[in-house]
């Protein structure tokens, strides 16, 4: 069975709720699809707002992060109920930039899926390499590893339902798109890897994205790929060239 794409736009640390609001209502009729999945990972303050505007359409919302625990003494932490109460149904585990800035781990990113599985929450798990990695041609070992510790003790059943994002941090951000080779070639690794820790049925159901400077005019080719079942937009997922890349074909 074909994969169904999906293309998310993760909005960073932009949009306060008003602008938000704007935001969606600008994008709505352009990110229309029956093919497609849409969502939209968006700031925490934003997700009320954004659930209230994208009702009636095709947008699922998503959150950027959440915490691994129920609740409790965790100062300024969002936690699973608290997504799923205000209508999230995906939500970006262990993004490069959580990585680097708030140190993020595999392991604290594993603890995430796990509780992302138990609330219902789609997680779109990211992974990728530093332009280092990449000279160094260790792309693929690290990505292999932060794939196996971020999906240790999840099911294949699980699996099957989660998102894996490749997003090379040399891309992100810099208008420096991998190549489609590149990309492609990383996707079906991580598809390999998948397989070999599950079976064919979890590594063909699973749905891989490609992420980093993606845009209305790459994205076709990027999305035609084998491999990659869509993308993980950062900054074109604030315009209205969003509806392009949505609308790839
Ligand atoms: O999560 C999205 C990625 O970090 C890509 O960001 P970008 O499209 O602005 O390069």
């Amino acid at each position: 069975m074909a994969r169904r794409k999906i293309v998310a736009g993760n909005w960073k640390m932009n949009q306060t709720p008003s602008q938000a609001v704007k935001l969606v209502e600008m994008l709505k009729p352009l990110v229309a699809s029956d093919e497609v999945d849409v969502v939209f990972c968006v700031p925490a303050i934003d997700i009320i707002s954004v659930v209230e505007a994208c009702k009636g359409s095709n947008i699922k919302v998503g959150a950027e992060n959440m915490y691994f625990e129920e609740s409790g003494a965790y100062t300024g932490e969002i936690s699973p109920a608290m997504l799923t109460d205000a209508g999230v149904e995906y939500v970006v585990l262990g993004h490069s930039e959580r990585r680097e800035y708030f140190a993020e781990t595999d392991l604290t990113v594993n603890k995430k899926m796990h509780k992302a599985f138990e609330h219902g929450i789609t997680p779109i798990m990211c992974c990728g390499e530093t332009l280092e990695q990449r000279e160094q041609g260790v792309t693929m070992d690290f990505i292999r590893q932060q794939v196996k510790v971020g999906f240790l003790g999840i099911t294949a059943e699980q699996a099957q339902k989660a998102v894996i994002a490749y997003e090379p941090i040399w891309a992100i951000g810099t208008g420096k798109t991998a190549t489609t080779e590149q990309a492609e070639e990383v996707c079906a690794g991580i598809r390999q890897c998948i397989r070999e820790m599950y079976d064919d049925a979890t590594a063909e159901a699973i749905r891989i994205q490609y992420g980093g400077s993606v845009n209305g005019g790459n994205a076709a080719e990027l999305f035609a790929q084998a491999d990659i079942d869509g993308g993980l937009v950062g900054g074109a997922s604030l315009k209205e060239e969003f509806g392009k890349i949505v609308n790839y074909r």
